[in-house]
C-alpha cells in the first residue's frame, strides 16, 4: 500500500514559507486577510458552514447575514444593480459569457486581457476578437479600437459579437484604460461591456454605473482580502434576467451559478473582510502616491517602468537591466535575485526573473516600499564589480 501512514504524514499540517514577508506579488497583496477574516477562517472552516440555517438558495441566507451583503452591500460598492458572490472572477465572465451568447457567437477583448477571459470565452464556445494595443513602452489601448473590433465582427460573422470585455487594469501593466469611454463606444453599437475589475474591485473605487459598464467582475482573493477562491458579479437591470435566470427542475436555483457557489469560509472571509476594504477604498489615492513614489525610486537606480505614465495603479511592470547584467555574469545565473530577496525576507518576484518582472505596492506602505528599494539598491552594488 502507497497510502501507508509515512506517505500521508507530508499532507498534514504544512507550514508557509513565505508567510510575514514583505509581499509584492500582485497575486497576493490585496488579498491578504484581514483579522476579522483570520478569525473567521477557523470559525467558518467546517465544509458547508453557511447552510446551518438555509432555505434553499445561499445568496437568501440571512443567518449569516449572507442576504444583506448580496443584495444590499454589493450592488452598492459595485455600482450596479444586482449581485452575486461567485467562485472567482473567472466563473463571473463565464456565467456572463455563457448566458449572453450561445456557441459560435462573437466577443471583443482587450489586447490586454487575461487568459481566464480567454478561456471563459472558449469554454463558453465564443469566438474571440482582439483590440490591439499600441505595444512597448505603454501599450495604450484606444477606446476606438472596440469600435473597429465590433465592425469587423459584424462584417466576417454577419452579426456583431454579443459582448465586449475590457481588462481594468491589466494584469500584466497595471494600466486603468478609459473603461467610460469605451462603454459609450460599445453601446453606439448595442453591444453590452464587461468590466474585468480583478485587480480593480477591493482596491480602488469603482462604480460599473458610473462607467456604462453592463457588467462588472471582482476576485475575492485578489483584491477582497478574502481567503480563495470567490469573486463577485454585478450585473445591470436590464441583463440580469439572463444571466440569473433560474432552473426548470429547480425553481429557485440559478442556473449559471450551479445553483449555489461560495458555500463555505471563502463567502465568510469576503464579507469579514468587507468593511476594512470598503475603508481603505477610500485610501486609493494614498496607493498611488505610494506607487509612484516607489517607481521613481527604481527608476533613480537605472529600472524603467514600463506601461502607463505617471501610473495610476499600485501594479506595475519594470525592466531591470541592472539585474539582468549581473544574471549573465553569477553563479546562480537568473536565480541570483530570488535568492538574495528571500535572504531579505522579501516574497514576490517570480524565480528566474530579472530582465522584467511585475509587482504591487498595494497596501505595502512607505516604510516596507523603502526597504524593498534599499534592498534593490544593495543588490545592484554588491555584484558591481563581479
Ligand atoms: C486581470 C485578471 N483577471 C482575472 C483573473 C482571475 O481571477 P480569479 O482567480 O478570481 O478567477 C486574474 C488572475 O490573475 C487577473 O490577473
Amino acid at each position: 500500500m502507497t497510502l501507508d501512514d509515512s506517505y500521508l504524514q507530508k499532507f498534514g499540517f504544512i507550514k508557509r514559507e513565505t508567510l510575514g514577508s514583505i509581499n509584492i506579488d500582485p497575486l497576493q497583496t490585496g488579498g491578504l486577510l484581514t483579522e476579522a477574516a483570520r478569525q473567521t477562517l477557523t470559525e467558518w472552516g467546517d465544509g458547508y458552514s453557511v447552510c446551518d440555517f438555509c432555505g434553499g438558495i445561499l445568496d437568501q441566507i440571512k443567518k449569516p447575514p449572507i442576504h444583506d451583503f448580496v443584495h444590499k452591500a454589493l450592488p452598492e460598492f459595485l455600482g450596479c444593480d444586482e449581485a452575486r458572490v461567485t467562485n472567482g472572477a473567472r466563473e463571473s465572465k463565464f456565467a456572463v459569457m455563457h448566458s449572453m451568447g450561445k456557441s459560435g457567437d462573437w466577443i471583443v477583448l482587450d489586447g490586454l486581457a487575461h487568459y481566464s477571459s480567454y478561456v471563459a470565452a472558449e469554454r463558453a464556445g465564443l469566438n474571440i476578437k482582439v483590440v490591439p494595443h499600441t505595444g512597448s513602452p505603454d501599450y495604450y489601448l484606444d477606446p476606438e479600437g472596440y469600435g473597429t473590433a465590433i465592425e469587423e465582427v459584424t462584417k466576417e460573422s454577419g452579426k456583431p459579437p454579443v459582448l465586449a470585455l475590457v481588462t481594468y487594469p491589466d494584469g500584466s501593466y497595471g494600466n486603468v484604460p478609459d473603461a467610460g469611454k469605451i462603454a459609450s463606444v460599445c453601446h453606439g453599437y448595442d453591444v453590452p461591456l464587461l468590466l474585468n475589475g480583478a485587480y480593480c474591485v477591493g482596491r480602488m473605487p469603482v462604480s460599473a454605473k458610473e462607467i456604462g459598464a453592463d457588467f462588472i467582475v471582482g476576485s475575492g482573493h485578489k483584491s477582497m482580502a478574502a481567503s480563495g477562491p470567490v469573486g463577485v458579479l454585478g450585473v445591470s437591470e436590464e441583463y440580469a434576467p439572463i444571466v440569473f435566470r433560474k432552473s426548470v427542475h429547480n425553481k429557485v436555483k440559478e442556473i449559471e451559478l450551479l445553483g449555489c457557489t461560495a458555500r463555505g469560509a471563502t463567502v465568510m472571509t469576503l464579507m469579514a473582510s468587507f468593511p476594512e476594504v470598503v475603508k481603505r477604498v477610500r485610501n486609493w489615492d494614498q496607493e498611488i502616491e505610494n506607487a509612484r513614489w516607489f517607481s521613481a525610486k527604481l527608476e533613480d537606480l537605472g529600472f524603467i517602468q514600463r506601461g502607463q505614465k505617471p501610473h495610476s495603479h499600485d501594479l506595475m511592470f519594470f525592466e531591470a537591466p541592472g539585474f539582468y547584467e549581473i544574471s549573465q555574469k553569477v553563479k546562480n545565473g537568473r536565480y541570483f535575485l530570488y535568492k538574495e530577496l528571500k535572504s531579505r525576507n522579501i516574497h514576490g518576484i517570480k524565480s528566474g526573473l530579472t530582465k522584467f518582472f511585475k509587482l504591487s505596492t498595494f497596501g505595502v506602505g512607505r516604510e516596507k516600499l523603502g526597504v524593498v528599494a534599499n534592498s534593490f539598491e544593495e543588490i545592484l552594488k554588491k555584484y558591481e564589480n563581479v
